[in-house]
């Protein structure tokens, strides 16, 4: 966990700071309560976070691919949804508000999500984390960055046809309040509206794989592997 290396931050020489200011600062506003802890220095973390979006429509298979990334190349998996559902069995103060957008196929309130993704983050050993399900409209995407203050290094796009994504999602027998024909059909109105722009954002970026998801789950992993094995040769 990167709290415990706030305590070596006094005896960490100046000229290591100066290095790895800039990796710093990625990680500042994450560790702003941590950094305070550490008597006005900030703490740094063993390694830069590596952060990749699953972007895709509902059913394009992120969850089942991140299974998979996490087998393979060792991430952390953050999904949104899951993180979301997790508010809901708690009863917290924002559960019913989160569930309603659940059923309506909405999108919860930015700070509600990216709050959640950042105590995961936190808590987490990794440095390297699949954020699933998230970002999924651009209002998310500028909270994210201004909250968490990182950018994402990769984002997968699940591109996969309307038709298949309905079939998937009410044959996926999770006991999910959105697997039915009517939400679906909302949500895919949401994600040609909303997540799609995002998608574009990073397209433009050069930060975009887009993976074309129909196949079977080995053969669309087939797609995603050689993106990671990339970023590991690297380094
Ligand atoms: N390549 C695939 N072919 C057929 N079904 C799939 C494939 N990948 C995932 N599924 C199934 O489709 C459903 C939706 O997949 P999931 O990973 O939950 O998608 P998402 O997280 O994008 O909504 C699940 O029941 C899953 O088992
Ligand atoms: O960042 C997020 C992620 C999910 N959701 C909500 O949670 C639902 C389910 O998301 P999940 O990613 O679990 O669905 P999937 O795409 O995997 O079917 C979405 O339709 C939204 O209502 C949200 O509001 N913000
Ligand atoms: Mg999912």
């Amino acid at each position: 966990m990167w709290r415990r290396v706030a305590s070596l931050s006094s005896s960490i020489s100046s000229s290591f700071l100066a290095q790895t200011a800039s990796r710093l600062n990625t990680w500042e506003s994450l560790t702003t309560g941590i950094a305070q802890q550490a008597k006005g220095v900030i703490a740094p973390k063993e390694k830069t976070p590596f952060i990749t979006f699953v972007l895709g429509g509902p059913g394009s298979g992120k969850g089942t691919q991140c299974i998979k990334i996490v087998e393979t190349f060792g991430f952390a998996h953050l999904s949104a949804g899951d993180l979301l559902r997790r508010e809901i069995a708690s009863k917290s103060a924002d559960g019913a508000m989160i569930l309603n957008t659940i059923k309506e196929g909405k999108i919860v309130p930015s700070q509600v999500t990216v709050k959640l993704i950042q105590k995961e983050m936190e808590l987490s050993d990794n440095h390297k984390f699949l954020i699933d399900g998230f970002p999924r409209t651009e209002e998310n995407r500028v909270s994210f960055e201004q909250i968490i203050g990182v950018e994402p290094n990769v984002v997968l796009f699940f591109d996969c046809p309307e038709e298949e994504m309905v079939k998937r999602v009410l044959n996926r027998n999770e006991g999910r309040v959105d697997d039915n024909l009517e939400t679906i059909k909302k949500r895919l109105t949401v994600f040609q509206a909303l997540s799609l722009p995002v998608i574009n954002y990073y397209s433009e970026k050069g930060k975009l794989y887009t993976i074309k998801a129909i196949g079977t789950e080995d053969e669309i992993f087939e797609q995603v592997r050689p993106i990671f094995a990339a970023f590991e040769t690297v380094g």
